[in-house]
């Protein structure tokens, strides 16, 4: 069965305490925080902050998706603020492995993830060090998009790198998740599947967030 983590990017911004204890009730198993900077990509959310208000009000896992340019600048303060994986875009830095090193000289897991136009061999070399690669199945920034299908194919490579070389990471899908199109993604190796609009747009959102489980048994 694949965790599913439910971005806030969809919850209600000033009702955050209350749509993040609903989904920690109501099945979900960690919390997708996506922070965006304005010009990695085209919109803005919230920063360091936010995630540190966070952090008292919920267990669950935080999981803390950078679209920020150069997120190296910025990784200790996601780490201070009690983030427990941050996530930093390989198309965002010349500099992508010291951000992960610094992200794991915090103590906190390093995920690297890229964008729908970045192939696989591009991180190739960073494989044996992360502990989660965010393969994008939408373009970065926005909500509510269409899931890219053509994204399975690098799902497949990813899990076949994993299981040839014997490195330890999971996968997670993040745009256009539901419990369609969570199938194929979970039949080609992904563990993790993030969901926004589905979850937080749902009239029922515990049915929702079952129903991407339940496709995935
Ligand atoms: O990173 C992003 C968007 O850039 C996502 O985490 C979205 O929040 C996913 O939203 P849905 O596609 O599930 O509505």
């Amino acid at each position: 069965m694949i965790k599913v983590a439910p971005s806030i990017l969809s919850a209600d911004f000033v009702n955050f305490e209350r749509d993040i204890k609903m989904v920690e009730k109501n099945g979900a198993d960690l919390l997708h925080v996506d922070i965006m900077d304005g010009m990695f990509v085209p919109n803005m959310s919230f920063g360091w902050t936010t995630v540190a208000a966070i952090r008292p009000i919920t267990n669950l896992f935080l999981d803390v998706h950078m679209m920020v340019q150069n997120p190296e600048r910025y990784v200790d303060q996601f780490a201070k603020a009690g983030a427990d994986l941050i996530g930093v875009h390989v198309e965002a830095t010349s500099h992508i492995h010291r951000a992960l090193q610094m992200i794991h000289n915090d103590g906190v897991k390093a995920e690297v993830v890229i964008n729908p136009g970045t192939p696989v061999s591009q991180i190739e070399p960073l494989l044996p060090f992360v502990d989660q690669v965010l393969v994008m199945t939408v373009n970065p920034g926005f909500g509510g998009q269409k899931f890219l299908p053509q994204m399975i194919e690098k799902i497949q490579l990813l899990d076949d790198l994993k299981k040839d070389k014997g490195y330890d990471f999971d996968i997670e899908i993040d745009g256009g998740v539901n419990d369609k199109t969570v199938v194929d993604c979970y039949k080609a190796g992904a563990t993790v599947a993030v969901a926004g609009s589905f979850v937080y747009g749902a009239d029922d959102p515990a049915a929702a967030i079952a129903s991407i489980h339940n496709a995935t048994r």
